[in-house]
This record gives C-alpha cells, sequence and structure tokens, in this order.
C-alpha cells in the first residue's frame, strides 16, 4: 500500500510525509496537502467529472467516520478501490482527534462561513483552513461537487442515522440527493430552513456543492464501533468514487422528512434545559411542554405539532445553538 494512505497515522502523530504525492501502478495519484488533507485524483482518462469532498473528525471524538474515511483510503492506496472521481479526504480537527475529544478549545463545527475570522485560536485557524481545502478543491467549473461532512452525536437516537441538509435562499433541496442518501442508509432528513455555521453549511452555501452532515450513530472511542454499522454507506461511497453507482430513483419511499422549526438558543448560564439527561434525539415533544427558560424570563415552549428534539445539549457556549425542534415535513418543496 502507498504510504499516503496511512493519512490518520500520519495525523495522529502529527507526521508530515517526507513524499507529498504518490501514484498508484494504475496512475491514481495521490497528494498530502496539509495535516490531515489528502486529495485523490483518478488518471485523466478515467475521470467521470465528479468532485467528492469526505470529511470526518471534525469533532475529535467522533471515531467510527474516522475509521470509515481510513479504510476508504487503504482501498485507494492498495488499488482494491479504482477511483473515477476526485476525491478530497478531509480529517477535521486533528488536534482534537488525537485527544479523543469533541473539540480542544471551542466547536470547529460553529466557526464556518466566516466565523472563524470573528474568534481566535487553532480551530479559528483550523476553520479558515478548512475552508481554503474546500474552496481550491471546488474550484474547478463544470464538475458537479459532493460534500458528506460525517459524523456521530452524542446521545442514543430513535432514528439512528440520518442527514441534515444545510439551506440557501432561492436554492431547491434535491430530490435525487435525497434518493441517494435513502440508497445510502440514511433513514430521514432533516430540511434546515435558515442559513447556518457549520462545515457542510459553508460548502453547500458557498462552494455550490450539494452538502450534508451525517449522523450515523453514537459516538464511541477508536475500536469501540461494531455497533455503527455503516456497510450501506460504505458500499455507496466506494460506488460513487468509482463511478459505478446504479441510477436511484427518485422515489423517498421509506425516507422519513423532517424540517427545522426553531433553534433553541442558549443566551446566558441562566440557561435551563428541562429534559432528562439520557433523552434520545427525536424524542417527541408534546404541545405546550415547557422545554427550556433563560435569564430575563424567556420561556421556550413547545408551539409544533409532531415536534421532536434533536441535539439537546445545555453545556453549549452561550449563543450558540442548545438544540434543534424539527416536525415532519412533506417534501412538497423539493426540486
Ligand atoms: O450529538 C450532538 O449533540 C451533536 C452531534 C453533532 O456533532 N452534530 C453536528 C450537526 C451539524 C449540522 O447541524 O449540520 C454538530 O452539532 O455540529
Ligand atoms: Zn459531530
Amino acid at each position: 500500500m502507498l504510504a499516503l494512505g496511512k493519512l490518520l497515522e500520519l495525523t495522529l502523530t502529527d507526521h508530515e510525509p517526507a513524499e507529498k504525492t504518490q501514484v498508484t501502478p494504475k496512475g491514481v495519484r495521490l497528494r498530502w496537502l496539509g495535516e490531515g488533507a489528502l486529495e485523490v485524483r483518478p488518471p485523466e482518462h478515467e475521470d467521470s467529472g465528479l468532485d467528492l469532498l469526505l470529511s470526518a473528525g471534525i469533532h475529535g471524538n467522533e471515531t467510527a467516520p474516522i475509521e470509515l474515511l481510513e479504510r476508504l483510503l487503504h482501498g485507494v492506496a492498495n488499488g482494491k478501490i479504482k477511483p473515477r472521481s476526485r476525491v478530497l479526504f478531509l480529517f477535521g480537527n486533528p488536534a482534537a482527534i488525537r485527544k479523543g475529544e469533541r473539540f480542544v478549545e471551542q466547536d470547529i463545527n460553529r466557526l464556518f462561513n466566516g466565523r472563524h475570522e470573528l474568534s481566535s485560536g487553532f480551530e479559528a485557524l483550523r476553520a479558515a483552513e478548512l475552508e481554503q481545502f474546500a474552496r481550491v478543491f471546488f474550484s474547478k467549473p463544470g464538475r458537479p461537487r459532493l460534500h458528506y461532512d460525517l459524523h456521530t452525536a452524542i446521545r442514543g437516537s430513535k432514528i439512528e442515522q440520518f442527514a441534515l441538509y444545510p439551506y440557501k435562499e432561492g436554492r431547491k433541496h434535491s430530490r435525487r440527493e435525497l434518493a441517494r442518501l435513502a440508497a445510502a442508509g440514511m433513514e430521514a432528513v432533516l430540511l434546515q430552513s435558515k442559513s447556518s455555521i457549520t462545515f457542510s453549511a459553508f460548502t453547500y452555501e458557498q462552494l455550490a456543492a450539494e452538502a450534508f452532515t451525517l449522523e450515523l450513530g453514537k459516538a464511541r472511542p477508536f475500536g469501540e464501533n461494531e455497533q455503527v454499522n455503516l456497510d450501506k454507506l460504505e458500499e455507496r461511497l466506494i460506488q460513487i468514487i468509482e463511478g459505478t453507482e446504479p441510477e436511484t430513483e427518485d422515489s423517498l419511499e421509506g425516507l422519513k422528512l423532517f424540517r427545522v422549526a426553531r433553534e433553541i438558543i442558549k443566551h446566558s448560564e441562566g440557561f435551563r434545559l428541562h429534559l432528562p439527561a439520557d433523552i434520545e434525539n427525536f424524542s417527541e415533544l408534546s404541545m405546550g411542554y415547557l422545554l427550556a427558560e433563560d435569564l430575563a424570563e424567556t420561556r421556550w415552549v413547545v408551539e409544533e405539532e409532531g415536534a421532536r428534539i434533536i441535539f439537546p445539549n445545555p453545556k453549549v457556549k452561550n449563543g450558540l445553538r442548545a438544540g434543534i425542534l424539527v416536525v415532519p415535513d412533506s417534501g412538497q418543496c423539493l426540486g
């Protein structure tokens, strides 16, 4: 196997490879671009025209997706996977991955779309660097752009694997991409209804990629991910990389659709979330339920029929989202 296939090992040991570019016997070019960043380029005559960005480890303790990218990279580097797409592999927050923690100083997934400019510290610098890797990678005109940012969640979930689809004014969510996600094993998609500061929101809003955050199960340390079954996603990603993906029908049969009704924002240290600590994502909340309180008599009361809670977390920094309220969506607005 080509040494650059060991991107995870290089990243975990904070090593810069002596040889930055390597080519497989079949002419696939691997290029190390910087810490945790590797570009894969197929031979020109085999290029399918797709540019695919796969990122994981934006949160350092979310190891199942990191292990998945490592398997894909090994496959490319030992010739078992035969790429026909350009692929950029990114491990998002190497310092946090080395510590096995969600972040070191601050959540990198709240620093995109310009937010890093208002902040300092290495996570802000890393967010700017990740934006730049993505900007350069997605700079070739006329090629479809696809980004999957892979995560696992802090808590258990009534729906194990789901995608979050960013929002941009005037742009429709794609039915075809949703069908592709269903084929990759996603059970639900959550349609965002405003712009955001996450990595997938950046590539969607600013780089015109089809972009998604994928939630793939519960976060666990390296080597303890047997319960996270990524077989369907892995199979689909190999097909996308190799350009052998079967035509997906546009039917969304079996895929649950939700829309973000409201984000719960923590404004102060007085913020109180009235939910059991072990509540699962997608738990239903009844109308009139007092979900949270904050200073100045701010009250978050459930007003939406069929509301469910996702990512409840009262420990976030002030000004950030402490949960998302979602409601079922009919899919009428898909393009
Ligand atoms: O389990 C949790 O509370 C968070 C899991 C996670 O990291 N989710 C992402 C979602 C990103 C998005 O909204 O697209 C995050 O919170 O950054
Ligand atoms: Zn995450």
